[in-house]
């Protein structure tokens, strides 16, 4: 390598411990190909505003504007974002460049009692900020009642027990880098509690002006490959779903032998209606199959919950 070995890569991300782990994830990353990393910090709008629900922010890039916006401006060479928190469409002068190695998927619920069990017909109060959650928990614990809860997961957790919460819902990745495992008294399956597009991967953003080399030492050095096809199967779901992470969709995709196969779907806010379909397809194929699947729910009357969802955040 000539250049670009001397050059410091600045790594834009969010302050929050969380972001911080796999901000430190991507430059260990390129440290161990020689590269030398530097950690920016920003706040985003997401981190600053914490008394509204997240549907209520709207769902345009709140945790990620401030860190485009440096990348627009030359002050870092890529953003790190948790992929599920990345628009499905990003600007016209931006590119998503890799994809890191995805952590296990699942949603888990995090509880201080060890011995709590979510039963079937269980009244539990769970603390959750994502409609994703609050509705797939109304479908499978039609008596469970849930509760707003946002910040980070250490402040979560504080007012877990201050609001009388029997347990949180999270992603089980963010809850792993935190070291928080061993709250963990349920671990939700897969197929029915299906996560949201790109939950457990990190998503790597930079300028399309940057130098191409840099660009394919980056790639080269942050991307997984298997995890790319996936998120490229699912964000394509996400955008033609036209949902951002305010609407309650969901869709995981995993490598098969023949190729990949993506499961997703929508489900109404108030639990009752569930339409979920899984396709598979050549792994060249991801991107088609996803807006296939996208429309094939769509036509099966998820416009019509995507209307709905929109009418109601309007009154
Ligand atoms: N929207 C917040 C957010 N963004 C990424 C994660 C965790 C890491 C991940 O899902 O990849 C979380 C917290 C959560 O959903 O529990």
């Amino acid at each position: 390598m000539t250049d670009i070995a001397d050059k410091t890569i600045r790594i834009g991300t969010r302050g929050s411990k969380l972001a911080l782990w796999q901000a430190n994830a991507a430059a260990e990353k390129l440290q161990a190909v020689g590269l030398k990393t530097e950690i920016v910090i920003f706040s985003t709008k997401g981190d600053q505003i914490l008394d509204k629900s997240l549907d209520k922010l709207g769902s345009k890039g709140v945790f990620t504007e401030e860190l485009e916006i440096a990348l627009r401006n030359g002050e870092v060479e890529i953003a790190v974002h948790s992929a599920k928190d990345v628009q499905s469409t990003i600007p016209e002068d931006l590119e998503l460049i890799a994809f890191m190695e995805r952590e296990k998927v699942n949603d888990v619920l995090l509880s201080l009692n060890p011995d709590f069990k979510l039963e079937p017909g269980s009244k539990a109060v769970i603390g959750t900020s994502s409609t994703r959650r609050k509705a797939l928990l109304k479908q499978y614990y039609p008596d469970v009642t849930t509760v707003e809860s946002r910040g980070n997961l250490q402040t979560r957790l504080r007012k877990l027990e201050e609001q009388g919460m029997d347990g949180l819902m999270l992603a089980f990745a963010g809850v792993h880098r935190m070291e928080y495992d061993n709250l963990i008294v349920y671990t939700f399956p897969e197929d029915t509690f299906v996560p949201a597009v790109g939950q457990g991967s990190v998503a790597i953003e930079c300028a399309k002006s940057l130098e191409p080399e840099l660009k394919a030492a980056l790639k080269q050095a942050l991307n997984h490959a298997e995890t790319h096809v996936c998120l490229l199967a699912e964000r394509a779901f996400l955008r033609t779903m036209e949902g951002g992470c305010s609407i309650p969709s969901f869709a995981l995709a995993r490598l098969t032998k023949e190729g990949v196969r993506i499961s997703g779907g929508i489900v109404s806010l108030d639990g009752k209606k569930l339409l979920q379909e899984t396709l598979e397809g050549p792994a060249s194929e991801a991107a088609d199959l996803g807006e296939k699947l996208a429309n094939i729910i769509l036509g099966q009357g998820g416009d019509e919950i995507l209307r709905n969802i929109r009418a109601e955040r309007e009154e």
